[in-house]
Formats: C-alpha cells, sequence, structure tokens
C-alpha cells in the first residue's frame, strides 16, 4: 500500500469514528429525558469510571495507549454530558 492509499484508508476511518461519536451523542437525549424525570445530576461518576474503565480494558486488548485511550474517552464523557445539559 503506498502512502496516498495508506492516507486514503486512514480518511475514511476518521469519517467512520465521526459518524460513531455523533451515534453516541444521540444518546444523550434519552439519557437527558430519563435524568430529567427522575431528578439526577448529569454527571454520573460510577457510570463514568465504569466507561473510562473498560475503555482503558479495551485499549490494551488491542494492545493501544491505554492512558491515550482514557483521555479520548473522558472527552467523549464531557461531550455527552454537554450535549445532555442542553435538553435538561
Ligand atoms: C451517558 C451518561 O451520562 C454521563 C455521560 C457518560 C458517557 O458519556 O458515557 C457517562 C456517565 C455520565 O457522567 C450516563 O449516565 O449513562
Amino acid at each position: 500500500m503506498n502512502l496516498e492509499e495508506s492516507r486514503s484508508a486512514i480518511e475514511g476511518i476518521d469519517r467512520d469514528i465521526v459518524a460513531l461519536i455523533a451515534k453516541r451523542q444521540e444518546y444523550s437525549a434519552f439519557i437527558a429525558a430519563e435524568k430529567k424525570k427522575s431528578g439526577s445530576s448529569v454527571r454520573d461518576e460510577v457510570q463514568r469510571r465504569k466507561v473510562l474503565d473498560r475503555a482503558a480494558v479495551l485499549a490494551s486488548e488491542s494492545d493501544l495507549d491505554e492512558e491515550s485511550i482514557v483521555k479520548i474517552f473522558d472527552m467523549l464523557v464531557e461531550m455527552n454530558e454537554k450535549a445532555q445539559k442542553n435538553y435538561i
């Protein structure tokens, strides 16, 4: 595979990543509605920890740097919380 082909493959993957992030974000509306009903706060520290710990395990299973993957997921959680706040 040459440089152009590799870059084109990466572009496709980047598009997939953004589409998956958008899909993840869509759930913020449903989750915000449930939290509004029950009066729960947007940030759920127990669930947040679960998501970040799972990300670390998945990173390690795929031989990826755990710290970097956890940072990415920390940003995803923050994005989701920010979106939920727009619904509450
Ligand atoms: C999505 C939720 O709300 C927040 C966002 C989370 C996430 O993006 O995974 C996890 C915990 C919460 O702080 C949830 O409570 O499940």
